[in-house]
């Protein structure tokens, strides 16, 4: 039996949303999984083409393999013991990987809808979007990329427990990915923000995530200055000079654009955006809105 899932890359932030929006991409990574009549050579279990297809692992230690077996475990107790052993995986990453666009949610939440998948084939109960959300949120630790990655569209989520709203993006249909051929660890961009800022930032920030709210619902003409952050990409930039410096120079052209996620990749809440300004090195990703968030197919 096989079991494909296609999940969406994320944009979390969207400036001053720190840890709590995230935008859905029309960006996907497929996944199959396999089950087997009979144990599979663990060594070999996965295949990987694409974004890291030289550096991820092809055993049962690459992350999608490892989640898949501690879900199945925790929610689905009753599954026989030999089941993983007869799993394999293949994965087509088209997501960009250390770059701000949630590959890691992304993987993670295929990882756990696929675990729901097999226990659902096994007379199961299939974990509805909620409970593979509480589970992504308590593995990444906040739910921003993960809530787009399951419900699409634009959301906001809140932790403990993880819960999302989608919010209607009415004003926003495409979207531009700026994205640099460097990486940075999402640990490592986290580790500069400090543990509180001044009260008047936190007001203003406060202001501005309504405003992007206002922007993305009913009048784009605001999103330039709804955009306009204090809580993180300012602390971030010398983690990421050359996408700031992006950020700043389409900003200046009266373009909305913000750092995605933990950077580097600059995302721009318009469809199109003047080629002279971005720099060769960085490729552009013109994408529109997924509103559905992860599909499932059952092959044969
Ligand atoms: N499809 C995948 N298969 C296996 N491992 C993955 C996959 N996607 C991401 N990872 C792991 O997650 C790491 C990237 O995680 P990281 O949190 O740094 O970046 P990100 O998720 O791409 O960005 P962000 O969270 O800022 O949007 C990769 O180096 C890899 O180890
Ligand atoms: N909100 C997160 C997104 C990355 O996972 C951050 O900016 O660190």
């Amino acid at each position: 039996m096989r079991i494909q899932i296609e999940v969406p890359a994320t944009s979390a932030n969207l400036g001053p949303g720190y840890d709590s929006f995230g935008l859905a991409l029309g960006i996907f990574d497929t996944l199959t999984l396999t089950i087997h009549d009979e144990a599979v050579d663990p060594s070999t279990c996965v295949s990987v083409t694409g974004e890291s297809a030289e550096t991820l692992p092809t055993d049962r230690s690459h992350l999608i393999m490892r989640v898949i077996g501690d879900v199945l475990r925790a929610e689905y107790p009753k599954t026989p013991t030999d089941l993983v052993e007869r799993l394999s995986l293949e994965c087509v990453n088209r997501i960009p990987h250390s770059r701000g666009l949630g590959s890691s949610a992304a993987a993670i939440v295929g990882a756990i809808a696929l675990a729901g998948e097999v226990g659902a084939r096994a007379g199961s109960e299939r974990l509805s979007r909620q409970r593979v959300l509480e589970l992504v949120s308590d593995l990444e630790g906040h739910p921003d990329n993960a809530a787009p990655a399951v419900f699409g569209g634009l959301t906001v989520a809140l932790p403990d427990p993880a819960r999302s709203w989608q919010i209607p993006a009415n004003t926003v249909a495409e979207v531009t990915a700026l994205v640099p051929d460097v990486r940075l660890d999402t640990h490592i961009a986290r580790s500069v923000i400090p543990a509180s800022v001044d009260h008047s930032i936190a007001a203003e920030n406060s202001a501005r995530a309504a405003l992007l709210v206002h922007g993305f619902v009913t009048d784009a003409s605001v999103l330039l200055e709804a955009t306009d952050e204090r809580l993180h990409q300012e602390y971030r930039r010398d983690a990421y000079p050359e996408s700031m410096a992006l950020v700043d120079a389409l900003r200046a052209d009266g373009l909305p654009a913000v750092i995605s996620g933990a950077g580097p990749t600059v995302l721009v809440l318009a469809g199109s955006v003047p080629r002279t300004l971005v720099p060769a090195a960085v490729t552009l990703i013109h994408t529109s809105i997924d509103l559905g968030g992860y599909r499932v197919e059952q092959k044969n």
